[in-house]
Parts: structure tokens; C-alpha cells; sequence
């Protein structure tokens, strides 16, 4: 139970590991014309009108939902109601922002705080008929029921006659470029269009995180789960052939424990992955036998804590959490927001080395990550120079990805 409920000591759990937070400002909410300022005045009202309106809830749902937008957007955050199991702790996290506008805090933390405030608004944590009811549900659902996913489960057929080190590279890719949510991707490669996605990459440091899983004699592979639907089919693909190459002796996926940023992936999404997965015949079907025998036998295993839904970031993380990943060979950190988290939400210079940024964290660490917020690092001059002149929205339009390694 503790690793799915915070306490109010977690912050100083956290405090007590010796990684300074790096002295770089951190991005703010109320920069206009920023991303940042955009998610808070434009993606967030759609999303709490869009999540009320798909629901059949009762009026104080519908009132509690139309409080939060009118807080959002006139007043002053307020704290987690009294009756809140987890309030100490985000009384404590909260106390240098609380009754300020919503404008005025860190992008990273609001954003984490919203979800949480919506959750409260719908009465998922409220023991009664709506506990535990996943706002989110019904869009990871559709997801899944997407009828063009069967033409990308099939390509896996194609996918298993390739040379293993190319099957290896492209569900390398297919995991990255799953994490751009409304964009198609493919799980496995279409006849005729070897490396299909190698453009767009940012930074591609895979050869190195590939030689550091052959180095190791039995490697142990933490994946830090972000978004469900195809992206998690993509990381379950990539998971299967790491067991099943010798990449990988133990594969441990990391979780979300309760709902979070629409479809951030917790257990059931797994479930829902591996039955989807079934049921499309061939190679899909024989990836979700082989994973769920894993799962039986030990060499898979889910994991999940509270400081995936906390609004920090790593340098924050606590003891646990840390020995978790101090154990693993590889980390590797999936999605744009772990990103954020990772480097920490802050402007820095996007030519910072990511082997500085990343510097903290408690094993080698990789990224598979589709840019789709401001922050970046580890991007050479000369890149970033052509970037900004080609695309100026490149950091954040979801067209260019990032695999970086730091051993
Ligand atoms: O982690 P993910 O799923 O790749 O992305 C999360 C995200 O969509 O949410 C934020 C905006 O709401 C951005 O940081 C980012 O683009």
C-alpha cells in the first residue's frame, strides 16, 4: 500500500536523496504564445467539457467538473478537499502554490495537479457507484477497437522473417513513434519500406543502448510505461523480442497505479494490449502467448508507485522508487512527459548534453520520446540551427523523436 498512496513525509523521503534540482528556471504556465500557456488555456477547458460531455454523470459531477474550469480559469488553486486519501501529501507539495492563479504555477506541476483534481471531480477516488470508473476509458477503448490496427498487428507477420538486428531496430522505433498519440505508426514494418521512420530522429543514439544490453550477461530491463493503446502494443512488441533475444533476461514494466494525462497506461491497459494483441492471429497472437507465459513465470513483471502520478520531477524520486531502478541494466523512459521529467521541466539550452541532464538517474537510462513539448536537450548546434529554420514548430508538433543513451 505505500507505494500506491503517497504520505505527507514523501516529499522529504525525496529530499533526503542528495541529487540537487538543477539551477535552471523552470517553465511557468503564464508565458503567452508558449506551449506551455496553450495546454492551460486552450487543451484543458476542451478536456474537462469533452470528458463531462462523454459521460453520463450526475449533477454534482457535472457542477464539481464545471467548478474546477471556472477555478481554472478565474481563480485561485485551491487544495484537495478535507475527505482526500491522499491530501497531506499534496497539501505539502502544494503549499507554495496554493491561492495563486493557475497561471502563475510550474507547467509541470499544475499539469499533474489537474489530473488529479479531475479524478476528484468525477468521483473516482469517492468510494460509491463511480470509484475507480476511468474517465479516460471509452478513448483508450476506441483506440483499440480501431479498425486499421488489424493491418498493423498483421505486419508483424513480415516483421518476424527480418534479420533479428532489424526486427530489433524497428520495434526499437515503432515503441518511439508510438508516443505520438494521434498520428499513426506501425508496429511492424510493411513489406518494401525498411526503416520507415528513421527520419525525424533528433538524436539516434540506439547503437549504443544496443551494445550496452549485449554487454551485460543478463540484462534486466525496466520500461517505464507512458501512453496505452498502440503505444503500449509498440512497448509490449519491443518487450517480447527483448525476452526473447536474449536483450533482456527479466523485463519489468512500470505503470501508472490510477489514471492519468487521458491514456497514460495502468494494468488494465495491459490486459486490454495482451487480449488485443490475441486477437489477431499469426505473430500477434503467439507475442501475447509468449508475454503472458513471462508474466507467468517471473521474467515479466508489472510494477507500479505513487510517484508516477506525483507532480515532480525525477530528481525528486524516493528511495524505493530510486533502488527500483538502481537495480535495473537499462531504464528505459517512454514518452514525452517522463522526458520532461527526467531533464526536469526547465529552459534549458537545447544543446545542454543529455549526458548532463540525465546525469542523476540511478542506472543507464534511454529515452524513446516523440517531441511534443518545448523541452529538449542534446541536440547538436548544427541541428539545431536547421531545425528552427525548417519547422519552427518541431519541438512540439510530434514530428521529430528522440532515442537517446545515457551508459
Ligand atoms: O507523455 P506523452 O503522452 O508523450 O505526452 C504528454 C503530453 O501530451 O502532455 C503534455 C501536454 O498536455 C505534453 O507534455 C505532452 O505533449
Amino acid at each position: 500500500m505505500q507505494m500506491l498512496v503517497p504520505d505527507a513525509n514523501a516529499r522529504l523521503l525525496a529530499d533526503e536523496r542528495p541529487v540537487p534540482t538543477p539551477n535552471v528556471p523552470e517553465l511557468l504556465n503564464n508565458e503567452p504564445g508558449s506551449f506551455a500557456w496553450g495546454v492551460l488555456h486552450d487543451r484543458t477547458p476542451k478536456l474537462i467539457n469533452q470528458i463531462r460531455d462523454a459521460h453520463p454523470y450526475e449533477p454534482h459531477q457535472r457542477q464539481a467538473l464545471n467548478d474546477l474550469l471556472d477555478e481554472i480559469a478565474n481563480g485561485t488553486m485551491q487544495p484537495l478537499p478535507q475527505d482526500s486519501h491522499d491530501k497531506a501529501a499534496w497539501d505539502s507539495w502544494g503549499a507554495d502554490y496554493y491561492g495563486l492563479p493557475w497561471a502563475d504555477t510550474p507547467f509541470l506541476w499544475s499539469e499533474s495537479y489537474f489530473y488529479r483534481r479531475l479524478l476528484h471531480a468525477v468521483g473516482f477516488f469517492t468510494p460509491g457507484p463511480w470509484f475507480w470508473v476511468d474517465p479516460f476509458e471509452h478513448l483508450k477503448t476506441a483506440e483499440l477497437r480501431d479498425p486499421t490496427l488489424n493491418t498493423d498487428l498483421a505486419a508483424l507477420d513480415h516483421g518476424a522473417q527480418l534479420p533479428i538486428h532489424e526486427q530489433a531496430q524497428t520495434k526499437l522505433l515503432a515503441a518511439l513513434w508510438g508516443n505520438r498519440a494521434d498520428l499513426g505508426f506501425r508496429v511492424g514494418m510493411a513489406p518494401g519500406s525498411e526503416h520507415p521512420e528513421q527520419e525525424g530522429l533528433v538524436a539516434d543514439d540506439s547503437a549504443d543502448l544496443w551494445t550496452g544490453l549485449e554487454r551485460s550477461p543478463s540484462p534486466r530491463v525496466c520500461i517505464v510505461a507512458d501512453n496505452a493503446g498502440r503505444e503500449l502494443l509498440a512497448d509490449l512488441v519491443l518487450t517480447d523480442h527483448l525476452l526473447n533475444h536474449d536483450n533482456a533476461a527479466q523485463v519489468t514494466l512500470h505503470v501508472k497505479p490510477h489514471p492519468y494525462y487521458v491514456s497514460d497506461a495502468v494494468t488494465a491497459d495491459v490486459i486490454a494490449c495482451l487480449r488485443r494483441l490475441a486477437a489477431c492471429p499469426g505473430e500477434a497472437t503467439k507475442i501475447s502467448q509468449r508475454l503472458t507465459e513471462a508474466l507467468a513465470d517471473g521474467r515479466l513483471s508489472l510494477y507500479t508507485h505513487w510517484f508516477y502520478n506525483a507532480p515532480w520531477s525525477f530528481h525528486h524520486m524516493p528511495a524505493d522508487l530510486a533502488r527500483a531502478y538502481e537495480h535495473a541494466t537499462l531504464t528505459i523512459m517512454k514518452g514525452d512527459l517522463n522526458y520532461r521529467r527526467l531533464v526536469g521541466d526547465r529552459h534549458w539550452p537545447p544543446t545542454t548534453p543529455f549526458n548532463t541532464t540525465a546525469a542523476y538517474f540511478p542506472s543507464p537510462v534511454a529515452v524513446l520520446r516523440t517531441l511534443k513539448s518545448d523541452i529538449v536537450t542534446g541536440v547538436r548546434p548544427d541541428d539545431l540551427n536547421a531545425l528552427d529554420n525548417t519547422d519552427p514548430a518541431w519541438r512540439t508538433n510530434g514530428t521529430h523523436g528522440l532515442i537517446q543513451f545515457r551508459a
